[in-house]
Order: structure tokens, then sequence, then C-alpha cells
């Protein structure tokens, strides 16, 4: 049976993030949760809380992680996603920030032309139209119309934390 739901896992032994929209074609989230307790048990395998909305032409998209720790500003949004992506997955925690948008229409086409699979936000994001037209996965908590600050304290390449659940990079 193949049953798909709309969570984050990230499986430290596979070296993968695995995000899954309400459709994957090759893998259904719950069924690998049912035939991985032991390493959902040793925390192997974590799944994030299911509170991202789902937007980016790709509703499912898969990749090693770069991750990026913000406080309310992007620049290193916009270096990172200057480099190639080829096929990562960028995961930015912004502390689920409803403050501001972390990433907008311009930078998502600059992830699509750069070869990201997707971006994570914990945070918000704006330009919706525009994120939804461009062959990227985004998830993120929420859209908001206030852009972000171009300084502040930001941290690449760190493991970071959805709720309770570390991601690092490289996974
Ligand atoms: O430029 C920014 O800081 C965010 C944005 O609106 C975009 O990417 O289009």
């Amino acid at each position: 049976m193949r049953t798909y739901d709309s969570q984050l896992a990230s499986l430290t032994r596979r070296s993968h993030a695995i995000i899954s929209g309400d459709y994957m074609a090759s893998l259904a989230t719950a069924d690998v949760c049912d035939v991985n307790t032991g390493h959902l048990s040793n925390g192997d395998l974590r799944v994030l809380p299911p509170v991202f909305k789902i937007y980016g032409q790709r509703r499912a998209f898969s990749g090693p992680i770069t991750t990026l720790k913000v406080f309310d500003g992007n620049v290193l949004v916009r270096e990172i996603l200057e480099t190639r992506g080829e096929g990562r997955v960028l995961v930015i925690d912004g502390g689920g920030s409803m403050r501001c948008a972390l990433l907008g229409g311009n930078l998502a086409q600059l992830a699509q032309n750069m070869g990201w699979a997707g971006i994570v936000v914990n945070g918000c994001i704006r330009d919706v139209d525009e994120i939804n037209g461009c062959d990227i996965g985004v998830r993120a908590l929420a859209s908001h119309p206030r852009k972000p600050n171009k300084k502040c304290q930001s941290e690449k390449h760190v493991p970071v934390y959805i709720g309770d659940m570390m991601i690092r990079e490289g996974e």
C-alpha cells in the first residue's frame, strides 16, 4: 500500500533529506516511517513537525542539505544561492520568525537557475505567485509582505533545529 503525507524526514545514514508533498512518485514517507521504527527511535530518521506549506513547482524534492541559520535577514541566503546547487536542498532556520520574509521571487528564480532542488524555510516567504512559477520545491511556514534586513547575524553550514529536530549540513 502506498500512502502519502506532507512531512519532511531527514535520514542521517543515507545522507539525504526526504521531503514529500501529497504525492511522491517513488517514496511514501508513511511507509518509510513504518519500516524504520528503529531508526525513528534512535534519531537516525527524523520527521519535522508538519507545519510547512507547499510552494514552488516541485511538490516533492530531495537532495543533500546545506544549512543556514539567520535572524530576520537574508544576505547569506543570496550568497549561498549564488553557488551551484547541484540538486542540493537549502534549509534555512529563521527561528520560525513571523516578522518578515526570508525568501522572495528573485531568490527563488536564482535558486532555480543555479540548480537547487529546493528550499525549506523555518520562517516566511513572499512573492508567492513568482515562487510558485519556479521549478524548485519550497516549504515555508507562511507568506509575509515585509522584506528582511540586509544586516543580521547568520551562520552557514551549522547544525540547525526545527522544532526539536536537528538537521545537519550534508544529510
Ligand atoms: O530580495 C530579497 O531580499 C527577497 C525578495 O524579495 C526576493 O528574493 O525577491
